[in-house]
């Protein structure tokens, strides 16, 4: 097991090696916790098949499903039915056929009043906060048994976006992000670095050719929000072949 803040990059063949290197990641951390089991999934392209296998015989039935939590580490307000609606992608993929619904835990963005990045960051808080039974977190009582998370082409993680003050947050667990520089631009919300360190792992995947570039910038130290983001216990990055840059290939 690597030492806390270090970071292990592990080398897969493809999308698929990844979702199948991903999801016995996924089971091996559930059966550490037998009581309640906290998870916080992401969004974007890369969790969908590792989601779509948590639904297949091969593994359904090796998750407890009656004590797993399902979180959301960034969502963008729009309604549950819009595709970039982070969770509802989860929900299809596999929460909706596996998890019981009082376990889904969604960032909320439904209502027309809700659509304030404050007021659904300062919700999501405190629903969190209700979860983990105190509102500071406690080095030796992590917040999440798994964080998953993805890199965006310019760094950020979750939604947390280089040069912007989300990034620099320390206190708050959740944040608003009222903009950032990417079109086009919903307003989002966005578990900070601090929140999202509170676990026993995080594990990024980050595949295709189209991750190489940020992948060269982040394995060379740049600090952008994905190299900030780190466990206090395990940091895992699955990287697939068209990812790594040709110096890390073995
Ligand atoms: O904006 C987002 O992008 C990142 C990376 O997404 P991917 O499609 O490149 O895998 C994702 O982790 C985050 O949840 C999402 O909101």
């Amino acid at each position: 097991m690597a030492a806390s803040g270090e970071r292990r990059v592990i080398p897969v063949a493809d999308p698929a090696a990844m979702a199948k290197a991903a999801a016995e990641r996924v089971i091996a951390r559930l059966a550490e916790n037998g009581g309640r089991i906290a998870v916080c999934l992401t969004g974007g392209s890369s969790p969908k098949a590792l989601y779509q296998l948590l639904a297949t015989p091969e593994y359904r039935g090796r998750i407890p499903w009656d004590r797993v939590h399902w979180f959301i580490g960034d969502e963008r307000l729009v309604p549950r039915k819009d595709p970039l609606h982070n969770m509802s992608m989860a929900r299809q993929a596999f929460l909706d056929r596996c998890a019981p619904a009082a376990n889904v835990h969604p960032i909320p963005t439904d209502t027309a009043d809700l659509m304030d990045p404050d007021k659904s960051a300062a919700l999501y808080e405190n629903e969190l906060m209700a979860f983990y039974g105190a509102e500071q977190l406690d080095p030796a009582r992590p917040l999440f048994d798994l964080v998953l998370m993805g890199v965006g082409p310019d760094g950020h993680t979750a939604s947390l976006f280089p040069g912007y003050p989300a990034v620099e947050e320390t206190a708050r667990w959740v944040v608003g992000v009222p903009k950032a520089n990417v079109e086009p631009f919903v307003p989002r919300v966005s578990l900070t670095l601090p929140a999202l360190a509170s676990c026993r792992e995080m594990l990024f995947e980050i595949a295709g050719p189209g991750k190489r570039a940020i992948l060269t910038r982040l394995l060379a130290g740049e600090n952008l929000p994905a190299n900030r983001a780190r466990s206090q216990h395990e940091t895992i990055w699955l990287v697939d072949q068209a990812a790594l840059p040709e110096d890390f290939r073995g």
